[in-house]
């Protein structure tokens, strides 16, 4: 399983800073939405300079105009572009579209989707590189928030998949066993006083 970083900082000065704290512990490099919307394209372009071996995500949540949105990601650098799973699935093919000419890959992030598992089976169908099973800061906040729901979700999809929804020290092993090929940490890695430390002992949790 791949470790990925979420920097939901909002500066390219304290993403830079983080990211070459935990690069080594880390095979995907994620910049946050409000990172992008603070900092714009550049932050990608930025961060893929100063990390050219590690896969850069640009986390986008692209909703409408899918082929647009992602080429402008990847021509700054990003390796993987986050498209909505509620986007039209003519918005999620326009971003394939455009991953397939540029030999990157599109995720879709199913965030908000009741029926998770099966909107993962339709949108994996269209040739995205993986799903993300995700739950947001907003309803991670929310009382009886259990990220066990969405290790379950994802192990019943039978596509590949990642998993995002505080994912930390204590879960990663949970993450792993349900089969994710990828575990996003953000809070649990840049809120923590040693970045690095944080990194390496989620790397070091895999099996
Ligand atoms: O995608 C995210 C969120 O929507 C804000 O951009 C987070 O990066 C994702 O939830 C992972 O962060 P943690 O939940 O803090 O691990």
């Amino acid at each position: 399983m791949k470790i990925q970083v979420a920097i939901d900082l909002l500066s390219t000065a304290e993403a830079l800073e983080l990211a070459g704290k935990v690069a080594p512990y880390v095979d995907i490099i994620e910049l946050g939405t409000p990172l992008i919307k603070a900092e714009g394209l550049s932050v990608i372009t930025a961060i893929k300079q100063a990390h050219p071996d590690k896969t850069v995500f640009a986390d986008m949540k692209t909703m409408d105009a899918g082929e647009l949105e992602a080429d402008i990601a990847f021509a700054a650098g990003a390796d993987l572009v986050s498209i909505l799973g509620a986007a039209d699935n003519s918005t999620i093919a326009g971003a394939v579209k455009a991953a397939t000419e540029r030999g990157k890959g599109i995720v879709v992030d199913l965030i908000g989707i009741a029926d998770k598992p099966a909107r993962a089976r339709e949108v994996a169908a269209l040739g995205v590189q993986f799903v993300e099973f995700h739950a947001g800061l907003d309803e991670q906040a929310q009382p009886g928030y259990d990220l066990d729901v969405l290790l379950s979700a994802g192990a019943a999809s039978q596509v590949p998949f990642s998993v995002a929804g505080g994912v930390s020290i204590s879960t990663i092993a949970d993450v792993q066993k349900s089969g994710a090929q990828v575990a996003v940490a953000g809070g649990a890695i840049y809120s923590a006083e040693d970045p690095a430390q944080a990194a390496k002992e989620l790397q070091a949790a895999l099996v």
